[in-house]
């Protein structure tokens, strides 16, 4: 699903105009849209419309001039200091002060909302919101949201800015929001995707050619984006077809993380998977999974020693796929085993010591294509020179700076929303849940992008089929068990259910 900027929205909308497509079409196009979801979410019902002097008021007063019959009630209170911007809007107004829907909010607007509806939609502001809000719309705002009524946003919770998803002063909580044309990216992002809960997108009338020919902020990965990417399994095919892979890590702390990632690239379909770990670690290696192979790297004490990356490296062509940084421990002789993975040019997905090591070697990491890197907000400061609040302050920008500086890795930026980004592609998923954040999610994460790609996808798609089968598996394991319980390696386990879904859905 893809999300667009107010500008390009702004764009479209002056292309229709110079079409013959008019605004008031458009209006009444998305009270239309508005109207198909009330209705087939049983909404008809006493419905206050909250409407500003801007167009997204307008198209509430669409909604009540076209549609006012087909509801048990309907009454436009109308909180602006002047009367609609647009002719459009003022059309819509027009109709609705000669059906006597109308109702002025003044000082007392407030008290309107205390009286008996089922269902408030908000039209205050959409993607024209310019500026912080003040009174008299804050004092609305918080009414609204104080209200037991459900909420339906028109395109955008008022106060919401659509671009990034900031809160502007305050912003009204929505149970719904329906938009229009697309999404935006203040819709997914955090905090905007906390005050849009469930978004639903209508088309408007602008030709879907139009729309397809600009170029998206972001985009938003939907189950038509697993099943196309999801690789094919052929009846001719064996082992050798769906990729060998070598994880390096492990540690005497983290003895964990490298057996979750492989059990996690085994599960979603790799053809092999060896483990190369410290010596003192091989023997539990089988004993999780018979089906690993397994590599011992020579030893100091409980440690890897500076000999390991020599004993490895002529090892390495061997595999097509190398994940590495589960668990590996942050020691100069870890650093030595990231530094022949990005000297050996092979596909490689890096995690989390291996991202601590990178800090050591950014100079061959921009030398390096094929590469996943999969940093959390404070390995992505050893990466990127950003702060830990500027990366959660806007984490689009802290992507972009990465994919400036780094022109051909992929990058997974991971939080409850991850973000993935390659060149001037932006794909957000937004489908995991707190059932997620535990430690060895982000292992399970490593395994399933290095697995994707042995089994045939580029880096970057196969980043974006693992970052969403994560997710996705995360939402569907929370319907059969209760989200503080689950452990991360039962996400593998129930990897199976994902794609069953996925293949006959
Ligand atoms: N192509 C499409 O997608 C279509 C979109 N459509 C709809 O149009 C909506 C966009 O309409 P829009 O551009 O008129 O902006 P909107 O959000 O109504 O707000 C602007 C008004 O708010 C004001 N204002 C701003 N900030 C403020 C603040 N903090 N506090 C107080 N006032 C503030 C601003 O005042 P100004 O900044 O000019 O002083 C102006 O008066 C869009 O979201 C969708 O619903 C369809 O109708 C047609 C096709
Ligand atoms: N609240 C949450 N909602 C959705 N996804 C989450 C949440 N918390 C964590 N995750 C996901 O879980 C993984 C955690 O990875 P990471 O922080 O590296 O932990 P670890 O390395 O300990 O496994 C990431 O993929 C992240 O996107
Ligand atoms: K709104």
């Amino acid at each position: 699903m893809i999300c667009l900027l107010a500008a390009q929205l702004h764009q479209l909308d002056q292309r229709s105009m110079m079409h013959g497509i008019s605004t008031i079409e458009l209006m009444g196009n998305a009270a239309k849209g508005i109207y198909e979801v009330m209705r087939d979410k049983h909404l008809m019902k006493r419905v206050m419309i909250i409407c500003g002097a801007g167009n997204n008021g307008g198209d509430g007063l669409a909604l009540a001039a076209l549609y006012h019959e087909s509801f048990e009630q309907v009454r436009v209170l109308y909180v602006a200091k002047q009367a609609p911007i647009s002719e459009a809007a003022r059309y819509y107004y027009k109709l609705c002060e000669n059906q006597n829907l109308l109702i002025h909010g003044g000082a007392d607007v407030v008290r309107h909302l205390q009286q008996d509806y089922d269902v408030i939609i908000d039209g205050l502001f959409g993607i024209g919101l310019s500026r912080d809000v003040d009174e008299p719309y804050a004092s609305v705002i918080e009414a609204v949201n104080r209200s037991p009524q459900t909420i339906l946003a028109i395109d955008l919770p008022s106060g919401i800015n659509s671009d990034d998803g900031k809160v502007k002063g305050s912003a009204v909580k929505a149970d719904l929001t329906v938009t229009f044309v697309a999404s935006k990216p203040g819709h997914w992002l955090y905090p905007g995707y906390l005050y849009s809960k469930e978004v639903l997108v209508k088309e408007i009338g602008i030709p879907r050619s139009w729309i397809e020919a600009v170029c998206p902020a972001l985009h938003v990965i939907d189950e038509a984006d697993l099943k196309k990417l999801l690789p094919i399994r052929h009846s001719h095919s064996h082992k050798g077809s769906y990729g060998k892979l070598l994880g390096i890590g492990g540690s005497q702390e983290m003895t964990g993380a490298i057996l979750m990632a492989g059990e996690a690239a085994i599960r979603s379909g790799c053809g092999m998977c060896t483990l190369a770990v410290p010596e003192h670690m091989q023997p539990s290696v089988p004993l999780y999974l018979p089906e690993f192979m397994s590599i011992g790297l020579p030893q100091e004490g409980m440690t890897i020693s500076k000999a390991a990356a020599q004993y490895l490296q002529p090892r390495l062509a061997a595999y097509d796929v190398i994940f590495c940084g589960c668990g590996g421990g942050r020691s100069d002789s870890y650093t030595d085993l990231v530094r022949i993975v990005l000297d050996s040019k092979m596909a490689c997905v890096i995690d989390g010591d291996g991202i601590y090591a990178l800090q050591y070697l950014r100079e061959e990491l921009l030398m390096r294509d094929q590469i996943v890197v999969t940093p959390h907000v404070k390995e992505m400061t050893y990466l990127i020179d950003q702060s830990i609040d500027e990366i959660i302050e806007d984490p689009l920008h802290a992507a972009d700076c990465f994919c400036e500086r780094y022109p051909n890795a992929v990058l997974v930026l991971k939080s409850e929303r991850p973000l993935i980004a390659y060149k001037q592609e932006r794909y957000l998923c937004a489908w995991g849940n707190h059932a997620l954040a535990k430690g060895g999610s982000g292992d399970v994460l490593c395994g399933l992008i290095a697995s994707f790609i042995g089994q045939g996808l580029d880096p970057f798609h196969a980043a974006i089929l693992g970052c969403g089968i994560h997710a996705y598996t995360a939402h569907l394991i929370i319907q059969d068990c209760n989200a503080r319980s689950v452990l991360p390696h039962e996400i593998s386990a129930y990897l199976k259910y994902s794609f069953t879904s996925l293949e006959t859905g």
